[in-house]
């Protein structure tokens, strides 16, 4: 079966982007190696490295859904918040997002890793604040990725040095060729995805890890697909059920030969997903609506797929109630030291660029990806507009006070070393 982008949606490469892209690096400005001197993590940094032209190739999670950790997490999280610890808790809705502090990550034991895999499919994404993560290397990073499951190699996007599991993101501020690149077809640069929803076995859970952020600006913004799902009616519920999405990353492919990245591994995939799926450990349904990946609708024809794509971006896009930004500096020590998590199950994200024009700081991350199981929808499963199927619903409490942390913050100095 052959596939092609739907006529009538918004996704494709603009010709005058291919002509400015055409034979530049990708990520990093003209000079790779006094940039890496001014960087302060450059084992994190862009690598470009031929050798590893198609050499990798991800691995099937077959019993993806059977083995998420979230299944063996404590629904009161107290491995995840010890009793002895003083944790702070502030939901960003009260739905979706939290933002903690008092605990690091990197000193969670397994029991305290399974119950993070439940409080991420729970809460859908959580902002963790003063994290030692970034200065404990590369190897550490993947070696708590793993414990979630298998993790991704991307096939094109750059990755760490000495880790090719690590994907980097990095943007220099005040770079204005970047900014006029960026901006010189569309007047906008937001991109809705689940990430690598292309791949037959697409992430559970990432691990973004701030490096180096700008003081405002280049926040992370995401949607809630489970309430996007249950705001819709019982028909087009119904309706959306029965339908397969497909997934590519052509796209994402046709910018790295632009960009001369080296690709680590050499496919275009075509990836069909249902549009609504089944969380495997809470149950709940929703929309697995990863725009910037999706190329169609299986069986519409054109005009009818390009209006379930455009009504899907506007319903998601125009909620504002199920969205909430996570900003990478923050906490009561006012610090980049922030790893966001998130379930890309239950969850869609873009990144934001209104750091680009006037500022001239750098924004630097690393992403662990984990893989999940094959997206499936039970229709067995809880009834079409609530599915919290077994107990951990929204309204899961984790026992924890909340601190609304108000005031104070913007009478604090950033502390960033
Ligand atoms: O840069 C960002 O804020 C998000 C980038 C992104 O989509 C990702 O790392 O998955
Ligand atoms: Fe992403």
């Amino acid at each position: 079966m052959s596939y092609y982008h739907i006529k009538g949606t918004e996704l494709s490469i603009p010709p005058i982007a291919e002509k400015i892209l055409k034979n530049k690096t990708r990520g990093l400005g003209a000079d790779v190696d006094e940039e890496r001197k001014k960087v302060k993590y450059p084992e994190f940094l862009a690598h470009y490295q031929p050798d590893e032209e198609g050499k990798y190739k991800n691995v099937k999670n077959e019993d993806g859904a059977k083995n998420d950790k979230g299944h063996l997490g404590d629904p009161t999280f107290k491995n995840l918040f010890p009793a002895d610890k003083k944790v702070t808790t502030r939901n960003l809705s009260p739905d979706f997002g939290t933002e903690v502090e008092g605990i690091q990550l990197s000193e969670l034991d397994e029991q305290g890793k399974n119950d993070l895999a439940l409080y991420l499919e729970t809460r859908g994404l959580v902002v963790f604040r003063d994290q030692d993560f970034r200065d404990k290397g590369g190897d550490f990073a993947v070696n708590f990725g793993k414990h979630f499951g298998p993790l991704h190699i991307h096939p094109i996007s750059i990755s760490a040095e000495n880790n090719p599991e690590l994907l980097v993101t990095y943007r220099q501020g005040g770079d204005s060729s970047r900014y006029d690149k960026e901006f010189s077809s569309k007047g906008d640069t937001t991109g809705w995805h689940s990430d690598i929803s292309f791949e037959e076995y697409p992430a559970s859970f990432s691990f973004f890890v701030a490096l180096e952020v700008p003081p405002s600006g280049g926040d992370t913004v995401f949607i809630d697909t489970r309430e996007a799902y249950r705001r819709l009616s019982p028909a087009y519920q119904n309706f959306l059920e029965g339908l397969t999405a497909i997934h590519s990353n052509y796209f994402q492919n046709v910018l790295g030969r632009l960009t001369n990245t080296v690709a680590k591994i050499k496919e275009d995939y075509y990836t069909e997903h249902p549009l609504v799926r089944t969380h495997p450990v809470t149950g709940e349904k929703s929309l697995f609506f990863s725009r910037g990946f999706v190329q169609g609708i299986k069986g519409l024809k054109d005009k009818e797929s390009a209006s379930v794509l455009n009504f899907l971006d506007h319903h998601l896009a125009t909620n504002l109630d199920i969205q909430v930004r996570a900003n990478h500096i923050g906490g009561s020590k006012l610090n980049s030291k922030s790893v966001i998590a998130w379930d890309n199950r239950l969850a869609v994200h873009s990144a934001t660029l209104d750091y680009l024009r006037s500022t001239t700081e750098r924004r630097h991350h690393y992403r662990i990806t984990v893989l999940g199981e094959k997206p499936y929808l039970d229709k067995s499963e809880g009834e079409s507009s609530n599915g919290h199927a077994n107990g951990h619903s929204n309204g899961h409490s984790n026992g924890l006070k909340e601190h609304q942390n108000g005031d104070g913050i913007s009478k604090l100095k950033l502390d960033d070393e």
